[in-house]
């Protein structure tokens, strides 16, 4: 096992390249099932341990991928099953994006439940709602859902009741194999919506409207593999800001899209952190002291719930006091128990949590219990003072290209080791998992 750990108080500066996106290319990866002629290559693929898993989906339902320098090739003419396993859906509840593909290409697919995680209950009715207005039957038994369509699906008007990311693109990429044209109303209009429907239509597909709350897609009868260049991670761009923001340092963000994080530079520039956008990028950078702001998290264009701990971690270190509400997750607070093991002044009222800022965090031992959570933790310590052991990294893995070393690069006291763990009993070794030393800031 490893883990991080970081002596904070340093001041990061530099440019931070900013990888391919998670939830772009998850779902991107998902559509190359429906491509029967030619390959996809899929560019700027990030090599994370959620895109090894979804390959790992693929491979299992009989495609040949390949995965090298951050380019995934698919040729997804041979498809041996419709059943993607408990073992692989278990370890990643994206891997339920082969559903609409499966139904759509070859009439069937049986997926294991994707179940609730530790943000939330996380339910798919509105994925299952939108195959069976398209004329899929869907059993559930045995913790698998099995969904089934006599020749092909017929296109259908779908209403979301919620906007979810998911299910628009489970639908979208269901509709775009099925007969007729297909709406979906209320649908989610993430940045990683429309480069889904952009690589769709690159195989071929007819999607209108991705991005806003209406998409229509007009069905085909095939789809091919295509070329496609995945979306910077508007999510890892937004982490980094809040590293420069909170170590009062001056980083550039290289390959950060503005127009995806508007709501986050808008709050950022309220607390009083500077920041300078252009064409390739963004420069990030603060003069204390930073002012407490309210935040809520809503869907696209609203403020992202996959920013709210870490910017949590960074009102820590604001004047004042900040309120934070999350309206997407029902339990996206895990991180405010760990954050209080480093002296951070948080209570939680509902969905609302009130955020003492100003007072200096300590290091501690604390335990990443979800991604973004993890991110949060390792922002909060490169404030802190001493040092801060971050275990649980499975979690940051799934989202964050090495994010220790660059960190390490930008000027962090931060280190990845690896430690047995004997039952009760952790034991470190002082083996350091990479081997740069970092600069004075
Ligand atoms: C791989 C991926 O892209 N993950 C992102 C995606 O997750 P994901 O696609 O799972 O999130 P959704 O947009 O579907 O979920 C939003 C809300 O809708 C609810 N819901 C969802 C589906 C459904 O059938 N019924 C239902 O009630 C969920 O419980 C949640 O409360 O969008 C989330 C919201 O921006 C992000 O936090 C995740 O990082
Ligand atoms: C919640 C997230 O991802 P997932 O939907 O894959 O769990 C995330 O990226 O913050």
């Amino acid at each position: 096992m490893s883990k991080i750990i970081v002596r904070g108080g340093r001041k990061l500066s530099g440019r931070v390249r900013i990888h391919g996106a998670k939830n772009a290319v998850l779902p991107i990866i998902a559509a190359s099932i429906l491509g029967t002629e030619g390959v996809s290559v899929i560019h700027d693929a990030p090599p994370l341990d959620d895109v090894l898993v979804i390959n790992k989906v693929l491979e299992s339902l009989g495609l040949e991928v390949e995965y090298k320098q951050e380019t995934i090739r698919v040729n997804a003419q041979r498809v041996h099953t419709c059943e993607a396993s408990y073992e692989l859906v278990r370890k990643m509840r994206a891997s339920f994006l082969v559903m609409g593909p499966l139904l759509a290409r070859m009439g069937q697919a049986r997926i294991s439940l994707p179940g609730g995680c530790a943000i939330g209950t996380r339910p798919i009715d509105q994925h299952l709602k939108g195959f069976e207005a398209m004329g899929a039957d869907i059993e559930l038994g045995h913790g698998y859902i099995e969904a089934r369509v006599n020749g092909r699906l017929k296109g259908a008007k779908i209403y979301l009741d919620v906007a979810s990311v998911g299910a628009t693109e489970n639908i979208m990429m269901a509709a775009s194999l099925a007969e007729g044209t297909t709406l979906i109303e209320n649908a989610a209009k993430e940045p990683e919506i429309v480069d889904l429907a952009n690589y769709l239509n690159a195989m071929g597909a007819k999607i209108r409207g991705a991005g806003t709350g209406l998409i229509r897609i007009d069905g085909v009868e095939q789809l091919k593999g295509a070329v496609h260049t995945v979306i910077p991670d508007r999510i890892e761009a937004g982490t980094y800001m809040m590293a420069a923001a909170i170590t009062n340092g001056d980083l550039y963000i290289e390959g950060a899209i503005a127009d995806h994080l508007r709501p986050v530079i808008s709050k950022m520039q309220e607390m009083g952190v500077q920041i300078v956008e252009d064409e390739n990028g963004l420069r990030v950078y603060s003069d204390r002291p930073l002012r407490a702001v309210d935040v809520k998290t809503l869907p696209y264009p609203g403020f992202p719930t996959d920013m709210q701990s870490q910017m949590m971690a960074l009102l820590l270190t604001a004047e004042g006091t900040s309120l934070v509400t999350e309206t997407v997750f029902e339990n996206r607070f895990m991180h405010v128990e760990q954050l209080a093991n480093m002296d951070a002044q948080i209570k939680v009222e509902g969905r609302t949590a009130v955020i003492t800022g100003g007072g200096r965090l300590q290091g501690g031992k604390v335990c990443a219990t979800d991604l973004r959570a993890g991110a949060a933790l390792i922002l909060a310590a490169l404030a802190a003072e001493g040092e801060t052991e971050i275990t649980g990294l499975h979690h940051i893995d799934r989202g964050y290209v090495e994010i220790a070393e660059k960190l390490l690069r930008l000027g962090a006291d931060i280190e990845r080791v690896s430690y047995e763990y004997v039952e009760s009993e952790e034991k470190t070794e002082t083996l350091p998992l990479f081997s740069v030393q970092p600069t004075l800031a």
